[in-house]
């Protein structure tokens, strides 16, 4: 199996995708850009999880809410099934918009505390006209039990769940909309250690049983190498690594990746032993107008003058790992 979805039906592709948000300056200063994604290509296939790690900053919500034309792309396309839907407008986008959902990370702000789970699952099914009223209510206790609660909770308001039970509401309304493609935004950071497996496990579930496909965004790396076909990496809008889940772990290459897995916990004390604790000097630039040449440079321990020169290329090494770095 490759990274790249050739080979494979793919369901997204995303090539040298920009988001630039302008940034407010004094009346004298000239406009600036903040680079929040600057050039990201990767391709997912259908019914496979991609998922995208970084730091806090680097990104990574950006391509998600780009990717669903929650934002204008400054640059690049997005290809859904073929079609490219960069251009699209609302219009054009509608039956897309049911078919590319989000789950959100905070389970707490995203329903609606006015409304009882029943109304914030009915929400889509409603707005999009997906069925009659009376196989709407059929339909709402079918997704509440496919999430793993039960209808008599249907009557309730958010604040009488827990997070998890919260998030599992928020599952429920977004596959109300029968979607194929999700994008699942750290969708358990804020939920507790112990909850948080079983809510992976439910979205492992039903990509097993619907053959979703996912865009996991997250920077829990274990997580991600549980859930995740292939894995990629970003660091201040860029893709610096990016491969198949178990080549990424085994073999991992840039310098920034390295050390995001060095500060993985393990319960292995031997193992700890081996992975020394690599900790970055310095800040993340700000990605307003960044400096030439890599991005990373700066906390590069093998920074050398060509990375203060050119950015690197995502080159690749080998069908299943592409890095983007000089050393290699
Ligand atoms: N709507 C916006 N307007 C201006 N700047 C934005 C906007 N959204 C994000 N940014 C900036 O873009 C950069 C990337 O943010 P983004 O939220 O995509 O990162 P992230 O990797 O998802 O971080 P986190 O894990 O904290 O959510 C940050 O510098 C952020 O401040």
């Amino acid at each position: 199996m490759s990274i790249a979805a050739e080979n494979r039906e793919t369901c997204l592709k995303v090539t040298d995708l920009k988001m630039y948000f302008p940034v407010k300056s004094g009346i004298f200063s000239k406009a600036r850009s903040l680079k929040a994604v600057d050039g990201v290509s990767f391709s997912i296939a259908q019914g496979e999880t991609m998922g995208l790690v970084g730091e806090s900053g680097c990104g990574k919500t950006t391509v998600g809410r780009t990717i669903l034309k929650l934002y204008e792309a400054t640059g690049g396309s997005i290809v859904y099934k073929g079609t490219n839907i960069t251009g699209f407008d609302d219009q054009e986008m509608r039956p897309y918009r049911r078919k590319m959902q989000m789950i959100f990370q905070d389970p707490y702000t995203s329903l609606d505390p006015r409304m009882n789970v029943e109304a914030i699952i009915s929400e889509p099914i409603r707005a999009l006209k997906l069925c009659s009223e009376g196989d709407r209510r059929d339909r709402v206790r079918e997704l509440i039990q496919m999430v793993g609660l039960k209808a008599d909770h249907l009557n309730r308001y958010p604040h009488e769940f827990s997070g998890g039970q919260r998030q599992r509401i928020g599952i429920a309304r977004a596959l109300a909309a029968e979607p194929e493609f999700i994008v699942c935004d750290e969708p358990i950071s804020a939920l507790d250690v112990s909850i948080q497996a079983q809510v992976i496990n439910i979205l492992e579930e039903l990509q097993h049983k619907f053959g979703f496909t996912y865009l996991f965004i997250s920077h829990d790396l274990s997580m991600v190498r549980h859930i995740s076909h292939q894995v990629g990496v970003m660091y201040l809008g860029n893709l610096i690594e990016y491969a198949q889940v178990d080549e990424l772990y085994d073999n991992m290459l840039h310098p920034y990746t390295k050390s995001l897995i060095s500060a993985v916990p393990v319960a292995d004390p031997n193992q700890a032993r081996q992975n020394k604790r690599i900790v970055l000097q310095g800040d993340v630039p700000s990605p307003i107008d960044p400096p030439p040449g890599c991005p990373f440079r700066a906390r590069c321990a093998y920074a050398k003058e060509i990375c203060g020169r050119e950015k690197p290329e995502l080159k690749k090494i080998n069908d299943d790992h592409m890095v983007a770095c000089h050393l290699y």
